[in-house]
């Protein structure tokens, strides 16, 4: 696999955290490395079950019932003093370390999972990754596309639990894959080698010459597989992908069912989500393609494996210089290390899926590290000062094109200011930048302390019900029922009281944008800001209620200093400032 190096080095980072450093690794060494000895101890009952295989066979050949019988039922006392255990025992051991076994590897995994999903997401959510690199993109093009997809589906398939996750393609199972075959190569090839002494290959006697016959045969399966699967690792990247844009699309399509009613956009909407399903259908077939060609290669290689042994030594057996167990044994552990040998060839449509999900889940770490390491340059931001101070600070585009000349303007306490100013002249970004949430601006601010609220336009509704929505981001919990209803009814919505606990209810869609509007507005009742910033947020309501809205905010919150963008002139009278923002640097004036 080429570039093995970096994907090894990707996989040890994503590995490490959790097994290394996070608060529960004792727990977590401790059952790696007990699933990792079950793994060991289910391999070596396999070699012996080859001993006892031989046994048997020999058994047979001599019309040994009592050897027979005793294999089965109890065990065999060996002329070497030590003793052959019967089946019952051998089988008895088998399920009771694979059931155990199986059950430690799910428990850690899905305690893995929760972990990583955990750390992921604190990550993306800290610094306003999450926000930039919406903004932004990453450099690398394919590190941030669909992270709703990383944090479930990749983690997921990492970690290797969850319900679409297919068996054995996660890292626990192909690293308890490698253990275990590693382990049994290097004991077969004990076996083999002690078999090879007395087992000539095509009646030739060459030291361990069986071991030569399967590595060579082993050796052309490996590179055969890997020269037809090697297209698999891009192939399974991009599928993973298409799916994770097509899921978009639906999600998109069902979150804005009224906007393509109203417009008639069903055509447009269909045949767009058919585009996009169209790249799932292409590169599917050329991965079914691939998989075909690699399945026909493995099975007949498989096939060849199953007869090679008796090809190669049958003649012995003939010449009776081999016992029918010698060669039962042979045939069995040939089958062995020809097994480990090609465990890489094998897998090889495994770890092809593997390592795409690994290429995603590592470009998204970076991305989310850069984005949070990046929050610190761009603008300097202060906090603590008696007001809001901007020096220099000039406004630009992720692409780097500046909104307008440098700002240099102080919003003082206790003096409400209007923004305005044509459209696109970058006043939400100059909001953005207010928050300290957009990050291609550069100067300096310096900010007060004290509760600031940011209200946009289209404000965001969580799910869940309308309490929680009025009270977000707070918790329920932290805010009086009462506060609750007064701010409801102060924002002209005390129709909705009846239904504040009415679970699933999709607000968004049964709420008006006006409606909508003066939630947000309930909420800065109840989050009691001293500073709130209204990015037309009040755009949606008619002149009067707009302006009873101002009164209604001024009167319930006296100690707040408000900034609000609006376009609406009747507004400027409750203002006692106002800031156009034309592009040429922007000048406070007193309101007449
Ligand atoms: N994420 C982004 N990527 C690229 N350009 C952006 C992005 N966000 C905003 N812009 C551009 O920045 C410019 C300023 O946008 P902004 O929303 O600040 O304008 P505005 O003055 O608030 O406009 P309006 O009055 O129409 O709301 C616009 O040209 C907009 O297209």
């Amino acid at each position: 696999m080429r570039n093995l190096g970096p994907v090894l080095a990707d996989a040890w980072r994503l590995f490490k955290p959790y097994f290394f450093h996070s608060s529960e690794r004792r727990l977590a060494l401790t059952l790696l490395i007990s699933v990792g000895v079950m793994s060991v101890v289910q391999t070596e009952l396999g070699v012996l079950t080859t001993f006892w295989s031989n046994l048997l066979y020999d058994s047979l050949q001599q019309k040994d019932q009592h050897s027979f019988m005793a294999l089965i039922f109890t065990w065999l006392p060996l002329p070497s003093g030590w003793f052959m255990p019967g089946l019952l025992a051998i089988a008895m051991l088998f399920i009771l370390v694979g059931v155990t076994q199986l059950f430690v590897t799910e428990y850690l995994q899905i305690r893995w999972r929760r972990w990583m999903t955990g750390d992921f997401l604190q990550r993306w959510l800290a610094d306003r990754a999450y926000y930039r690199i919406s903004v932004a993109g990453d450099p690398e093009g394919v590190g941030t596309d669909n992270p709703d997809q990383r944090l479930s589906d990749d983690i997921a398939a990492f970690c290797g639990a969850g319900g679409n996750v297919r068996p054995g393609t996660d890292t626990l199972s192909l690293l308890l894959g490698l253990l275990s075959n590693v382990v049994s190569l290097f004991s077969y090839i004990i076996v083999l080698w002690k078999l090879s002494g007395r087992t000539p290959v095509f009646g030739l006697h060459i030291p361990g010459g069986l071991i030569w016959v399967a590595l060579l045969f082993s050796l052309g399966g490996t590179l055969l597989t890997y020269l037809i699967g090697r297209r698999l690792i891009a192939l399974r990247f991009f599928q993973q992908r298409y799916e994770a844009d097509f899921r978009f699309g639906l999600v998109r399509a069902r979150e804005n069912t009224e906007g393509i009613a109203l417009q008639g956009g069903e055509h447009e909407e269909n045949a767009v989500l058919l585009r996009i399903f169209g790249a799932i259908r292409g590169n599917f077939i050329s991965l079914l393609r691939r998989i075909l060609l690699l399945n026909a290669t493995t099975i007949s290689y498989g096939q060849i494996a199953s007869v090679l042994p008796f090809l190669v030594i049958g003649p012995s057996f003939f010449a009776s210089r081999i016992t029918l167990g010698t060669l039962m044994q042979v045939n069995q552990v040939f089958g062995e290390v020809q097994g480990a040998f090609s465990w890489f060839a094998d897998s090889f449509p495994t770890l092809a899926m593997w390592r795409a999900t690994v290429g995603r889940l590592a470009t998204f770490d970076r991305a989310v590290r850069s984005a949070r390491e990046a929050a610190a340059a761009g603008i300097q931001v202060h906090d603590g000062a008696d007001a809001y101070r901007l020096q220099d600070v000039a406004l630009a585009l992720p692409n780097g094109e500046r909104l307008g000349a440098p700002l240099n303007i102080t919003l003082a306490p206790g003096i409400d200011t209007l923004i305005s100013g044509p459209s696109g002249a970058g006043k939400s970004t100059l909001f953005r930048t207010l928050a300290g949430i957009w990050p291609f601006a550069t100067g300096r601010i310096e900010r007060p302390a004290g509760r600031t609220l940011f209200l946009p336009q289209r404000p965001y509704i969580p799910i869940g019900t309308l309490r929680h929505a009025l009270c977000y981001p707070a918790a329920v919990a932290d805010i009086e029922p009462d506060a609750v209803r007064r701010a409801l009814e102060d924002a002209d919505l005390a129709d909705l009281v009846p239904e504040l606990d009415q679970p699933d209810e999709n607000w968004v869609m049964r709420l008006s944008g006006g409606e909508q509007q003066r939630l947000a507005l309930a909420r800065a009742l109840l989050a009691r800001p001293d500073w709130l910033f209204l990015d037309e947020a009040t755009a949606a309501l008619d002149p009067d209620s707009e302006g009873r809205m101002l009164v209604m905010l001024k009167r319930r919150l006296p100690g707040t200093t408000i900034v609000s963008i609006a376009h609406n002139p009747a507004v400027a009278g409750f203002f006692r400032q106002h800031l156009v923002l034309d592009g040429s640097g922007g000048t406070l004036q007193a309101a007449d």
